[in-house]
């Protein structure tokens, strides 16, 4: 199954010059969204893992059905803001912006295995501050997963030594 087939592209949004990969039409499927979950953890199989944490809003879309898969709990890292309990907090910036992302302070426990899943690695910003959150409360980033990395943008080099999957790159 090619997963580009499924991946609608549209450009400048949600600026000029962005070329956006939109999942909307692929997770529309049910079994290419099935596929693609499936691939996911295929790829992650040997690695333990404890929980997977994704960033709001397309890290949910991926890692909450990813975690079910594998067995897991989910942490949901969110935008500003939106966290009910006590959060730690980090700036950062991306392919068409800046924001800032909070993790529930009792999330991850010291030690735990945490593997980070989100729909698409660009500039690698959010990765970056997803991993310093995880890093803040103790846990142990044991890779990163992806549907989608551009790697015109080369956010792997901002992921220091994180083992990283994708399925697809552009
Ligand atoms: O590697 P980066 O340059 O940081 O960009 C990648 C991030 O950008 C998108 O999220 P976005 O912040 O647009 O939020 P959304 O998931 O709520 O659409 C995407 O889902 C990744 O999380
Ligand atoms: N080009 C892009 N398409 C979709 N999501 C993105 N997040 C960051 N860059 C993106």
């Amino acid at each position: 199954m090619n997963f580009k087939d499924y991946i609608r592209i549209i450009p400048d949004f949600p600026q000029p010059g962005i070329r956006f990969k939109d999942i909307t039409t692929l997770i529309n499927n049910g079994p290419v969204y099935r596929a693609v979950i499936d691939a996911l953890r295929e790829a992650v199989a040997d690695k333990q893992i404890d929980l997977i944490a994704g960033p709001e809003a397309r890290g949910f879309i991926v890692g909450a059905p990813l975690a079910i898969a594998l067995g897991t709990g989910f942490v949901p890292i969110r935008k500003s803001g939106k966290l009910p309990g006590e959060v730690v907090e980090a700036n950062y910036d991306l392919e068409y912006g800046k924001d800032k992302l909070a993790i529930h302070k009792d999330a991850i426990k010291p030690g735990q295995k945490v593997l980070i899943a989100d729909d698409l690695l660009a500039t690698g910003g959010t990765i970056a501050t997803t991993i310093n959150l995880i890093n803040q409360l103790g846990g142990e980033v044991v890779g990163a997963a992806f549907l989608i990395e551009l790697g015109y943008l080369d956010g792997r080099s901002k992921l220091g030594d994180v083992d990283i999957f994708s399925l697809i790159t552009y």
